[in-house]
């Protein structure tokens, strides 16, 4: 059988090849797109052999795609335009212009791909570039779903819920019956449906992706009842794996160890997880430099209890807060240990001359790699 040629475009240190790898399709990629240096370099000291174009996409003509002769396209656009936290400047941001012009293209390949694959960020499903690609789609006469969907659904111990659609145009058509509705688990296939909700119930409890503050008294470390709760339901989820099988430690392990000012500054308002913890929250590209909402800390000296570290720090003087602070060893997760949370196989591995700063910003970027694989073979099957 000949090998389905796919083009990955925004291709980064390569999520979406691992991804496609992982998921057994027979298939090489013909092209991987992208403009940023540091990630190409990663790229390529991964996968040597396959042609890796460091350009814009804009910058390639409709005759570059048409030569390219490709079956699928697996993209992640830039999401800054998307998110919640951004200016959501949506189609008017210039970071957009890139995706616009995939789908000013598509209508007009001589041949258009029988499959889509897009990853972005929650948001992205209320926006107008949204709107402007399911018009393209079925203009083209695909047939999609979407989805969000975070790694906690495989029960894998990290939160990263993102929007996902998967597409395909005749010949063959998806085996599960497609909805207008977002799914937020795997559907299951047309020949076993009994009901009218074509999603599956997840396999595994999701715990929250939310991360967002509660009302109500503060218990410790700025925390609700409500919030302690919530972690502490996630914790007990026994369908999702814990965290310390995928830690892994360095040589070096005192480089990622919490500097004595940012305990200081930053103490109550980090997400404190613990190796036998069912849970993390997103890592972004700021780990490791910003500290709140970038992704949880370990507490990697277990015999302290957190709790009695933080029930009255604020009334202590800060040589004191410190000596309390120090007992837990919090740590920042290692790239390898964040690349394993995301399904990076072991194989992958970062140049040398890469910095650790370097590679939390590429990883941040970038996605889990189990959950586009199930999504490449749903689409596929
Ligand atoms: C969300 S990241 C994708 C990450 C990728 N899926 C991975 O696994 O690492 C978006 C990528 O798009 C690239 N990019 C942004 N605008 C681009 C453009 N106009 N042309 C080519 N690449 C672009 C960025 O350099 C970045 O690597």
């Amino acid at each position: 059988m000949d090998l389905l040629r796919v083009l990955e475009l925004y291709s980064g240190i390569g999520g979406m090849h691992y991804a496609l790898k992982e998921s057994s399709v027979s298939a090489e990629v013909v092209a991987a797109v992208d403009v940023n240096t540091t990630a190409n370099e990663i790229y390529k000291h991964n996968f040597t052999n396959t042609p890796l174009l460091p350009k814009t996409i804009e910058g390639m003509t409709l005759q570059d795609f048409d030569k390219l002769n490709f079956d699928m396209i697996l993209m992640s656009p830039p999401c800054q335009p998307f998110t919640r936290i951004g200016l959501q400047g949506d189609v008017t941001d210039p970071r957009t212009k890139s995706f616009l012009y995939i789908l000013d293209l598509l209508p007009r390949l001589s041949k258009c791909p029988q499959f889509v694959l897009l990853e972005n960020v929650k948001g992205f499903e209320t926006s107008a570039a949204r709107d402007a690609l399911l018009n393209t789609l079925r203009q083209c006469d695909y047939s999609f779903q979407e989805f969000l969907f975070s790694p906690t659904h495989l029960g894998i111990p990290n939160s990263r819920l993102r929007y996902f659609l998967i597409a395909r145009r005749p010949p063959g058509c998806f085996s599960f019956q497609t909805s207008a509705e977002i799914m937020e688990g795997f559907p299951r296939p047309v020949s076993s449906e009994s009901s009218d909700n074509p999603a599956v119930p997840n396999n595994h409890p999701t715990p929250s992706d939310s991360e967002s503050k509660s009302s109500g008294p503060i218990i410790f470390k700025l925390e609700t009842a409500q919030e302690l709760e919530r972690k502490r339901n996630q914790d007990s989820q026994e369908t999702v794996r814990r965290l310390q099988e995928f830690l892994r430690e360095d040589d070096d392990m005192d480089q990622y160890l919490l500097p004595p000012k940012t305990l200081l500054r930053y103490a109550l308002l980090m997400d404190i997880v613990q190796p036998s913890s069912r849970r993390s929250v997103c890592f972004t590209k700021g780990y490791g430099h910003y500290v709140e909402g970038t992704g949880s800390v370990l507490q990697s000296c277990v015999d302290v209890d957190l709790e009695s570290v933080f029930k009255s720090l604020e009334l202590l003087s800060d040589e004191d807060k410190l000596m309390q602070l120090l007992r837990l060893k919090l740590r920042y997760f290692t790239p390898r240990e964040i690349a394993n949370l995301m399904g990076f196989p072991e194989d992958f591995t970062f140049p040398e001359h890469i910095s650790v700063k370097q590679q939390y910003r590429v990883l941040g970027n970038s996605l889990n790699i189990h959950v586009v694989s199930n999504l490449i073979q749903l689409m596929m099957s």
